[in-house]
């Protein structure tokens, strides 16, 4: 019994999802299953308790497999902070910023750290749900690959390929990535997974016997297309909205380096907020609350920002009595300027922010990785809170003296975070997951909406929970469950 891994023929074939869906079917039998994913590219990530950085999906799926969260699920993750390179992600730390050619030859060294990860999570855990990046076809890629064959060979673990029928061209997917694989990779395939099925499955049959005639591989499950299941995104940022009753309207900047969108997800999933993502070139318009996200590259955002019309929006919007919200590298952009003198994050080595509060920012070699509790201090409540950091940047200055968020104990000894601004219109705050906590998300709610939003919480915990509880019943029900466990059992 061990590891077990899924790719995918195309980027967002359902990879992550199915994943997920399979570790909460194993830990429902009550087996200890540990996701994996050997490399991941995302600007979206979750700190582990032990304050490492991994990719969301691979916390997600450990929710799903009711254990708790290790830089082992996801050895190397790349934060791109320019188009050609990103921050490199080993074991949790931040190891130094790589251009993609250079990471290429680096890779060797890499495998080394995901082949000690899957060595410790195999003496650990009862089975190992390995998830691949993109497709396994990408013929360029494919010297000292790490993320999908490459892993594959090194361990000898099966692998069940799935691929999206809603985009089309499903057969052609399957056979054509299975037909520009090795011998020894292609035997390593054990089986297909079909995502997104929507219509007749009797008009289909004829398809999978064709498939599998042709391969000589089975087909070991067709999973329907999921109407709104709401699970935490890799990377892409979901804008679709689900309003019922507008009470509250909030616009997000859809910055070029936007970090950790999930941010938002409580509140796009919230039935009373109409939450929406302002793009490059579009105005941010009528809203109550405007909120800055977080950046990985918060210079080069700042700049884009100031390019756009939406530095005069705001100060437009907090003249009609509106509010702001910074977070992370938000709140960094509403001091009075961000400095980098050692290059941390870009060649331009200070600017000049918004001075909505007067305090600075300095970039710095140190990430603070943390997870944090404390209370949120908006308009007189103290509401509990927990979420965590993940920023180089360090802020001081006399605004920070009315904090936002009191925290009850902080590896950096810093207790009081973000500020409240005089007026109470602009906060900031270097906490993510805050809209996570249904009280303070409630008191935060009500504050941007000047008491008028009914205290309507929308708990993401639950909602996450029934989702997941969703997927495992749908995997259970269209998966050749047995077949997929006897993969397990049958490796090496
Ligand atoms: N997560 C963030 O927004 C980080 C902000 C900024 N890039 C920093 O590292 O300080």
């Amino acid at each position: 019994m061990k590891t077990l891994m899924i790719q995918g023929t195309t980027s967002d074939a359902g990879k992550s999802t199915l994943v997920a869906g399979l570790c909460r079917v194993l830990a429902r039998r009550g087996l200890q299953v540990a996701p994996f994913k050997p490399q991941n590219m995302a600007l979206n990530s979750a700190v582990t308790p032990c304050g490492g950085e991994i990719g969301r999906a691979q916390a997600l799926q450990a929710i799903a497999a009711k254990v708790e969260l290790s830089t082992d699920f996801n050895p190397i993750l790349l934060k791109p902070n320019s188009d050609t390179g990103a921050q490199v992600i080993i074991h949790g730390r931040a190891i130094s910023n790589m251009e993609a050619a250079k990471y290429q030859d680096y890779k060797k060294v890499a495998m080394q750290a995901v082949l000690a990860s899957h060595q410790r999570l195999d003496a650990q855990y009862q089975a190992i749900l390995v998830e691949g990046a993109g497709s396994p076809a990408e013929i360029n890629l494919r010297e000292n690959d790490i993320a999908n064959m490459g892993f594959a060979c090194e361990v000898n673990c099966p692998v069940i390929i799935v691929a999206d029928i809603d985009k089309g061209g499903v057969f052609a997917h399957l056979v054509g990535t299975l037909a520009l694989l090795s011998e020894a990779e292609q035997a390593l395939v054990k089986g297909f997974v079909i995502n997104r099925f929507r219509g007749d499955i009797g008009l289909l049959q004829s398809g999978l016997d064709w498939l599998e005639a042709y391969t000589n591989k089975p087909v070991l499950g067709v999973l329907p297309y999921l109407h709104s299941l709401n699970l935490d995104a890799e990377d892409a940022v979901t804008v679709e909205n689900h309003v019922t009753d507008k009470q509250l309207s909030v616009r997000v900047l859809l910055l070029p380096h936007i970090s950790n969108h999930t941010d938002f997800d409580s509140l796009r999933l919230h039935p009373n907020v109409d939450l929406r993502y302002v793009r490059h070139g579009e105005r941010i318009g009528a809203a109550d609350l405007i909120i800055i996200p977080g950046s990985k590259n918060v210079i080069s955002d700042l700049a884009f920002l100031q390019s756009q019309s939406w530095q005069a929006e705001i100060l437009r919007h907090l003249r009609f009595g509106g509010k702001v919200l910074g977070i992370c590298g938000g709140l960094q952009m509403l001091g009075k300027a961000i400095l980098d003198p050692d290059g941390v994050e870009s060649t331009q080595q200070s600017i000049e922010a918004l001075s909505l509060a007067d305090f600075t920012t300095t970039l710095t070699n140190n990430k603070t990785l943390t997870q944090v509790s404390g209370h949120c201090l908006l308009a007189d409540t103290y509401e509990a809170i927990h979420g965590y950091e993940i920023h180089c940047g360090v802020s001081d200055g006399p605004a920070l003296d009315s904090p936002f968020m009191h925290f009850t104990e902080h590896p950096t000894g810093q207790i009081k975070d973000g500020f409240i601004s005089s007026d109470k219109q602009v906060v900031g705050t270097y906490l993510h997951g805050l809209f996570d906590n249904p009280n303070a998300a409630k008191a935060i709610l009500t504050w941007a909406s000047d008491g008028r939003m009914q205290a309507l919480g929308f708990d993401l915990a639950k909602h996450r929970e029934q989702q997941l509880e969703r997927l495992a019943d749908t995997c259970e029900q269209y998966l050749n469950i047995e077949e997929i466990l006897a993969l397990l059992s049958t490796d090496k």
